[in-house]
């Protein structure tokens, strides 16, 4: 059984002054079933676990580099972010491979360093519109998957997130059968390849995810969550998100 996963993405969004949001988190004790992971940005993330103190919510990175330390200005190392209290790292979002040429050989690297550093890697495929009016959606999620995933990735150190790329920040959301469809063919490449462990590795729906669509998404076959970006940032968005999942079990 796949426990279900909330993870909040806050992106380049937040300051001291957002902690607050963490504060107000108390959902966590109304959705004992539900694992939630906030992500904020590298700045915060020792405050945000600190914050957290004795609640069951989870930290997470928003990228690392695949080197443990070195000559790499800016960049923040897995074993850093653990260090600072996180348990989990987005990987391969469609921004950082957008902004920074992330290719799936570079998030190859950075999910191993990931492992590494004992964190769980939230790995981002998805495809671009012009990709999903072309048709060719399933295969650009599976080549995104093959080359991105190392052998290692097992269901504890290794979540998937299905971010198509004209659904996040926009509004817009594919329908309930697309998001079935897509995330059929990701448990059926992660079976292909790792066997029965792709059983339970976690399938997250990210792009537009907010409170009035939430259950809709979670009823879809093969979403065991979701990666919630702009909702994510108050916690009056974001608790109805998980709520409406722990609903949904
Ligand atoms: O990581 C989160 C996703 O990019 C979704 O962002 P969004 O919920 O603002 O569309």
């Amino acid at each position: 059984m796949r426990r279900k996963l909330v993870a909040g993405n806050w992106k380049m969004n937040g300051t001291g002054a957002d902690l607050k949001e963490i504060d107000a988190l108390g959902i966590a004790w109304a959705a004992p079933r539900v694992e939630i992971v906030v992500c904020p940005p590298a700045t915060l993330v020792s405050r945000v676990a600190f914050t957290l103190g004795g609640q069951p919510i989870r930290v997470g990175g928003q990228d690392c580099h695949a080197e443990q330390s070195g000559a790499h200005t800016g960049d923040v190392a897995a074993e850093m972010l653990a260090e600072a209290g996180a348990t989990h790292v987005i990987l391969g979002h469609s921004e950082r491979r957008a902004d920074h040429g992330e290719t799936d050989a570079i998030v190859h690297a950075k999910v191993e360093a990931a492992h590494r550093a004992k964190l769980t890697a939230i790995v981002c495929v998805g495809e671009s519109l012009e990709q999903r009016e072309g048709g060719t959606t399933l295969d650009v999620v599976a080549g995104q998957l093959a080359a991105s995933l190392p052998d290692g990735a097992t269901a504890q150190n290794t979540v998937v997130a299905y971010e198509p790329i004209w659904a996040i920040g926009t509004g817009k959301v594919p329908s309930t059968e697309q998001i079935a469809e897509v995330h059929g063919a990701i448990r059926d490449k992660l079976r292909e390849r790792f066997g029965e462990e792709a059983d339970g590795i976690r399938l997250l729906y990210g792009g537009s995810v907010k409170a009035d669509n939430a259950e809709a998404i979670f009823a879809t076959a093969d979403v065991d969550g979701a990666l919630v970006g702009g909702a994510s940032l108050k916690s009056t968005d974001f608790s109805p998100i998980v709520s409406a999942l722990e609903s949904s079990l």
